[in-house]
């Protein structure tokens, strides 16, 4: 029996980058959270601790700094590309590049009407995600958003499904159905107008989450998945991890009170977590985009 090494990767995770634009008066702030990952031979390493191929994760982090002075960040998708080409152009052992960047908003202080020029608070809890794998040749770009909080008063019911010695469920035509989206989807090629893309998905999902009547979270995540695909040829598949937050309607019979669906209790665990993937039948997958993506 031998025992062998198996995949493996190396990175710096988190990298917190703040950059201020200061090109005039009125700043720009950039608020990312950068993960860099990197494959190729690495063997020795972990064989016998011999580090000559092992660019370290602080240099990797430093780049990141380094690469966000030289030029503007752009779009987190472009600056992941552009960290990822340069470990696997410039260091000999390195095969591949797996680079993480998640975009905090802030959004300016209005300040008599308009927004300060130098001023900001911290935005919602949504981030922007880009997904960025290069391994030499082709470079696979996985864009998405994290905790989009979403919720229907009404147009969503839950019935139909199995009853066993444990079920206590109540059969419902008529609840709450939120979730926090995270979602990513991955692009045919890299020629995109990534902002005009991100915001076109994005309003897609919550046009699909508002409009379709939903039987269960499940069809309401096909529904988001499909009409991302309808819209956008560029974009081969969509992976959508929902967590249902459940709304417990409160019995009120104790207090004489009839709850006509309007007070509930909001629990925040244990919750279902529905999950999938929507894809092109016509199109090559590509599960090297996605190793190691979180949530997926
Ligand atoms: O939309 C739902 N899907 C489920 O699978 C499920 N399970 C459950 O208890 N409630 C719900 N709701």
């Amino acid at each position: 029996m031998g025992i062998v090494l198996g995949p493996n990767q190396y990175g710096k995770a988190e990298i917190r980058l703040v950059a201020v634009d200061r090109d005039g008066d009125r700043h720009g702030i950039r608020d990312l959270t950068i993960g860099t990952s990197l494959r190729g031979e690495f063997d020795s390493t972990h064989h016998t601790g011999d580090n000559a191929n092992v660019l370290p994760t602080d240099t990797q982090k430093n780049t990141a700094y380094a690469f966000a002075k030289q030029a503007p960040v752009g779009e987190i998708e472009d600056f992941a590309l552009r960290l990822g080409k340069h470990f696997v152009d410039t260091q000999e052992p390195v095969r591949g590049a797996r680079i993480l960047v998640e975009e905090h908003a802030w959004e300016r202080i209005e300040v008599g009407g308009s927004g300060h020029d130098h001023s900001f608070r911290r935005g919602s809890d949504e981030k922007r995600t880009a997904a960025v794998t290069f391994d030499g040749g082709t470079a696979h770009v996985v864009t998405g958003l994290k905790d989009l909080v979403v919720l229907k008063s009404t147009g969503s019911e839950f019935w139909g499904y199995p009853k066993d010695e444990y079920t206590t469920l109540p059969e419902t035509s008529d609840r709450i159905l939120a979730t926090a989206v995270t979602a990513r989807w991955r692009h045919l090629g890299t020629d995109v107008d990534w902002a005009a893309s991100f915001d076109s998905v994005r309003t897609t999902l919550l046009e699909a989450f508002a409009t379709t009547h939903s039987y269960a979270l499940q069809q309401t995540l096909y529904a988001m998945g499909e009409s991302v695909l309808k819209q956008h040829p560029n974009v081969a598949e969509v992976r959508l991890s929902l967590p249902n937050k459940h709304h417990f309607r409160v019995d009120l019979e104790p207090f004489g009170l009839a709850n006509d669906n309007e007070v509930f209790f909001a629990a925040d665990r244990p919750y279902g977590l529905i999950e999938g993937t929507v894809t092109r039948d016509d199109v090559e997958q590509a599960p090297m985009a996605w190793y190691s993506t979180p949530e997926f």
